[in-house]
């Protein structure tokens, strides 16, 4: 079974080397939406894939972390990256070019890190990230399975290379928790009292 949560921020790049002459030459902005797909062949003490709120924590944290910021390719041009940097508080810098695809990629390899470092706490049996869909207008957007977020032929995408501003950071609930992730530190779930047995 599938389930979905999707989330919303604004950002703004340059794809360089893209088709469509104004998406590669000027800084232009979309209103995201990245929709989580988590799947699971068995439900929890609470008889679903994973509680909706439990991703309202690290996983909301750290997309939203995108929200009012640019983004630019760690490749880019080096005075056009410094800029960045002067002009935004909220930047984020990234391994790959900042493509719908390649942002449905770097969201499934994050996600699928933060998932692997929760200790579930409810029963979850087997809950996995299924795919990451990046929509990056109301027309267009793209879909990473596990497949293409690993594959190298799109571009490595290593978690230490994702590096966020300081004000992305300290807007976190805990403003260490990309150093976690990177230290590989176990993310714990609320604990829950079972009150009627299952
Ligand atoms: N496969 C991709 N194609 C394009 C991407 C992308 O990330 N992946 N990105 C862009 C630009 O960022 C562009 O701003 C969005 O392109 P487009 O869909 O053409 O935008 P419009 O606002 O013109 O959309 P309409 O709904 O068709 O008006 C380009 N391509």
């Amino acid at each position: 079974m599938l389930i979905r949560k999707l989330f919303k921020f604004e950002n703004a790049h340059i794809v360089r080397n893209c088709s469509s002459e104004r998406c590669r030459t000027s800084i232009h902005g979309h209103s995201y939406k990245v929709e989580v797909l988590l799947e699971a062949h068995a439900l929890d003490h609470g008889q679903m894939v994973y509680d909706f709120g439990l991703m309202k924590g690290t996983i909301r944290d750290v997309i939203d972390a995108f929200d009012h910021a640019v983004c630019f390719w760690d490749k880019d041009d080096a005075e056009y990256i410094r800029l960045c940097q002067q002009f935004s508080a909220r930047w984020i810098s990234m391994p790959v070019s900042p493509s719908a695809e390649q942002f449905a990629r770097l969201f499934f390899v994050i996600i699928d890190r933060i998932l692997a470092q929760t200790i579930m706490s409810n029963g979850e049996a087997d809950v996995r990230l299924h795919s990451i869909i990046a929509h990056e207008t109301d027309t267009g957007y793209a879909q990473a399975f596990r497949e293409d977020a690993y594959n190298p032929r799109m571009g490595d995408i290593k978690l230490e290379d994702i590096v966020f501003s300081a004000q992305c950071q300290q807007e976190w609930h805990d403003p260490e928790m990309y150093t976690k992730l990177l230290q590989q530190t176990p993310f714990n779930n609320p604990a829950v009292p079972l009150q009627v047995k299952a």
